[in-house]
Formats: C-alpha cells, sequence, structure tokens
C-alpha cells in the first residue's frame, strides 16, 4: 500500500477554533481545519505552513504537533497519513480562498455532524493537547468500519 502525506492546521483562538467549509475537491461540503498535499521538495512543516497560507491567508511561524491520523479506504491502495497541527500564535485576518471558506467556532459549537466522521473521536485530544495517534478503516467517505486511537508522543 501507498503512503501519502497530508497537513491538518487547526487555528485556535480563546475559546474558538477556525475551521473551513471545503467548496470544492476532497471533502467538499464538510467544515475542517486547512491543510492538503505535502509536495515532494517540502518538509512536513513547510507543506502545513504552505497549504495554511493558501486556504485561510493565515501566516503561522510556530505549529504545535498534534497527532497523525492514517486513513485506509476499502477497495483503493493509498494509504492518507494525516499530519495535525495546531496553534494560536498566526499573523492575518481569514479570507476565504478557492477551496475554503473560514469561519469561528466556540469550542462547544464545534459542527461534528458537517465534518469528516473522525473528527469527534480525536477532537478530544486535540483541545487537551494531548498528542493522539490513530488509524480508521472507511468504507466510502462516511462509513468508519474500524479504528483504534491512542494518545501518542512522536519523540
Ligand atoms: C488535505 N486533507 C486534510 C484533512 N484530511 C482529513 C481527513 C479526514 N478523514 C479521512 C477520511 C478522510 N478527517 C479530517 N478531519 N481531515 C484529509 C486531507
Amino acid at each position: 500500500a501507498k503512503i501519502k502525506l497530508y497537513t491538518l492546521a487547526l487555528i485556535r483562538n480563546d475559546g474558538n477554533i477556525l475551521l473551513g467549509m471545503k467548496k470544492r475537491g476532497f471533502g467538499v461540503g464538510r467544515w475542517n481545519g486547512f491543510g492538503g498535499k505535502v509536495h515532494s521538495d517540502e518538509t512536513i512543516l513547510e507543506a502545513a505552513k504552505r497549504e495554511l497560507l493558501e486556504e485561510s491567508g493565515l501566516t503561522v511561524n510556530e505549529f504545535q504537533e498534534a497527532g497523525i491520523l492514517k486513513f485506509e479506504f476499502l477497495g483503493e491502495p493509498e494509504i492518507m497519513e494525516v499530519h495535525v497541527f495546531t496553534t494560536n500564535k498566526y499573523e492575518g485576518t481569514p479570507t476565504e480562498s478557492e477551496e475554503m471558506q473560514p469561519k469561528w467556532f466556540p469550542i462547544s459549537e464545534v459542527p461534528f455532524n458537517d465534518m469528516w466522521p473522525d473528527d469527534i473521536l480525536w477532537f478530544p485530544f486535540l483541545l487537551k493537547g494531548q498528542k493522539f495517534s490513530g488509524y480508521f478503516k472507511f468504507k466510502g467517505h462516511s462509513e468508519i468500519l474500524d479504528y483504534t486511537l491512542e494518545p501518542a508522543c512522536s519523540d
């Protein structure tokens, strides 16, 4: 199976979290953090910064590692390895892009019903600042067949 690297950045501001409504492509119609593919000529961190700037207009120089999520889709050879970052130190104002329409949500109002089904499972780790490592087997884009999720230390 081929592993492809992706990034996902969740931006915090006091009791709020910045999500974007995906306007096209993979995950269209769902709220999510900001991210994308890691290019062959960049590090994962560089990709996370680039994708956040492209998709939200925000500049971040310091990310916290939040966790790693691996996704398998029944019948597909590619494994998605998503490196999740968070920060509350950023510059700029969230701006709509071709990919994303940004919106601040109070932490208590995260719209899980309109997000990827795995999010409600690992968000508690992210919000507590506990690094996590998860593996999810999906059937299509809305059904989790099975998963593992545990606190993890990347060091
Ligand atoms: C570039 N993107 C960033 C975010 N990402 C995902 C995936 C995901 N679940 C997987 C079943 C699809 N869940 C969240 N929250 N984000 C996929 C790749």
